[in-house]
């Protein structure tokens, strides 16, 4: 537990320093909850002398009496607001900071990231987790730290009177700390499986709502259902495991403290018996041995909170020390557009996909790559805007390597319209924005009459105020195709890569899809994944990928006497495309 309250004081950053004032407010809340007890036993030995006839009290002692209650309680509150004022938003802010600091690195890293983390993990991390950190860490490091601090406090006050005392609420201590430590070793142990348990609750729902028109297609709601079931029923064994170590060492702990607080309040008696302490001085320890462990016996929670946030702050530092992809590169404009690959190969983990690429882009020229599918066309794409890095050889861009870009710097030249189009859940205005955050309503509206959408937009009920579902569920295939177009218009990029998705899209709605992709593609370099015979023909460039490696080069005409893998893709193609006018 300590181990873990070191990292998270370590993770507050620049605001440790608040939390050590809060520390020293702890101290004087604790100071001033004591004092009273004190003065209420100071008075009631003047009353007892006074009533001996030992003194004679003046009746302005009861006003003095008052004021210093009344300081006490204003001390007391005044220490207790300034902790909360200096120690609770510290976890709210540093949440925050962490939130934008992962989004940050999730930008900036390759997207094998992606492969090597589970969705589960990375949204637990960011929602669940990081929301329990918040709501807990900072109150938790509060009652550990500020519960033994007024409990040192209140000890010392104790000494004052009766070291006697004093020592048996230091053993009450030590017997709690011992069943605390033994909490944490069951807590260490259970943590990482409920994190797992939660991960694996989190993955199974996101599957279940991706996929559902598929179960539901293929009547499968029970199958799925099942591991959303048993993903529960792991959380529910963990958790009823962790109350069961929980419970014996918590009574552990209390007994201890108990115990202890009933031995001083004997001890006191008996030395009162004896005369070495006055009733009034018994009395406060009476007082004093209810009071003094009473943020202690809250330390149990706190353990095991800790135990739990121990293996967030893992998971939390594993994400945060994710590569950056584009660590060695600098902010550079680019004013040549060629791409160029050189003797690439790339494997995804150690699957080797692309060997010994090599193809020039000549900028404000079409590209077209063709190939069976899994031959790596996607890859290339991906490879040219940075979302993975080569193994060997290079991709350049007028020259430059692309490694020596910032991401920034660098798909700030690229448009890319993917065969899978998300939308965002947000309206359409604000998702063809997202092309280029500053534009003006104008432009958005401008871009989408270039890519066809405008009127389809203006006709529904809310215009470009509509809310599109998440992933833009509410759109048809169609739709959605050309709202990604007016997105990368608005962005007018000097590259575009086009993934040119035509089989999900009807007739009508493809003779739509490819004016805006016209209007898209117009004086730019381009390189596009082609399905169509008609832009395969158009294009001033072909590369056929067949088992990861460029078999054939050149144009429509040239290859089309060749012998080889093309003029067997075109037959297929022109079979596919009779087909599906016939
Ligand atoms: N993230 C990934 N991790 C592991 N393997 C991957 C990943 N993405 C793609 N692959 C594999 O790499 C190979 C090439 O994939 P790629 O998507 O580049 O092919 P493609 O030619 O674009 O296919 P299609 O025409 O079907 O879209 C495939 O065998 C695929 O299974």
């Amino acid at each position: 537990m300590l181990k873990t309250m070191r990292r998270l004081i370590d993770w507050t950053g620049q605001r440790k320093r608040w939390l050590y004032w809060g520390f020293l407010w702890s101290f004087l809340q604790a100071l001033f909850t004591a004092m009273p007890i004190m003065g209420v036993a100071y008075v009631l030995k003047l009353i007892v002398d006074d009533q001996t006839g030992r003194i004679e009290l003046k009746p302005i002692l009861s006003l003095y009496l008052l004021l210093f209650m009344v300081l006490m309680v204003l001390g007391r509150f005044l220490f207790s607001y300034l902790r909360a004022v200096f120690q609770e938003s510290i976890g709210h802010e540093v949440t925050a900071e962490e939130r934008m600091k992962i989004g940050y690195i999730l930008k900036r890293v390759s997207l094998g990231f992606f492969d090597r983390i589970s969705v589960g993990e990375l949204v637990g991390a960011v929602t669940t987790d990081l929301s329990f950190v918040e709501m807990y860490s900072m109150k938790m490091i509060d009652t550990v730290i500020g519960g033994y601090i007024g409990a040192a406090a209140m000890i010392l006050c104790l000494a004052f009177y009766s070291w006697q005392a004093a020592v048996i609420a230091l053993i009450g201590l030590a017997l709690s700390a011992l069943a605390l430590r033994l909490m944490g070793h069951y807590s260490h142990r259970n943590a990482p499986i409920h994190q797992k348990a939660q991960n694996e609750i989190i993955n199974a729902t996101l599957e279940y709502v991706r996929g559902v028109a598929v179960i539901k297609a293929y009547g499968q709601e029970g199958a799925a259902i099942e591991s959303i079931r048993s993903a529960y029923r792991k959380q529910r064994d963990i958790n009823i495991k962790i109350e069961r170590e929980y419970v014996p060492c918590n009574v552990l702990h209390l007994f201890a403290l108990k115990a202890s607080s009933a031995a001083v309040a004997f001890v006191s008696a008996l030395l009162a018996m004896q005369g070495g302490l006055s009733v009034p001085d018994f009395l406060m320890l009476a007082v004093f041995s209810f009071v003094i462990f009473g943020q202690v016996e809250q330390v149990n929670n706190a353990t095991h909170v800790m135990q739990i946030i121990g293996p967030i702050i893992d998971k939390l530092e594993k994400i945060k020390q994710a590569k950056f992809i584009d660590n060695h590169g600098k902010d550079q404009s680019l004013n040549n557009y060629t791409i160029e690959m050189k003797n690439v190969a790339f494997a995804y983990d150690k699957r080797r996909i692309l060997d010994e690429i090599s193809f020039t882009i000549p900028q404000k020229s079409t590209t077209a790559i063709v190939g069976p599918s899994g031959s790596g066309k996607t890859t290339i794409c991906n490879l040219i805007a940075r979302f993975y890095d080569v193994d060997a050889g290079k991709v350049t861009i007028g020259g430059t390597d692309i490694r020596n870009l910032t991401l920034d710097s660098l798909l700030k030249n690229i448009s890319m319209v993917f065969q899978n189009v998300y939308l965002f859940h947000d309206t359409i205005g604000n998702n063809i924005k997202f092309g280029r955050p500053d534009a003006t309503m104008e432009e958005v509206m401008e871009a989408a009459k270039q890519a066809r959408c405008h009127e389809f937009i203006t006709d529904l009920p809310d215009g470009y105020d509509t809310m599109v579902g998440e992933g833009g569920s509410s759109l048809s295939g169609g739709e959605k195709q050309r709202i990604s177009i007016a997105r990368a218009m608005l962005k007018n990029a000097p590259i575009v890569i086009l993934d040119e998705a035509t089989a999900s899209i009807d007739p009508e709605n493809e003779q739509f899809v490819q004016e805006a992709i016209s209007a898209l593609t117009h004086g730019k370099t381009i390189i596009v994944i082609a399905h169509r015979l008609a832009t395969i023909e158009n294009a001033d460039q072909i590369l056929v990928l067949q088992d990861g490696q460029i078999v054939q080069k050149g144009t429509h005409k040239q290859l089309s006497h060749e012998e080889g893998v093309y003029r067997h893709f075109i037959s297929i193609r022109e079979k596919a495309e009779e087909w599906s006018l016939g």
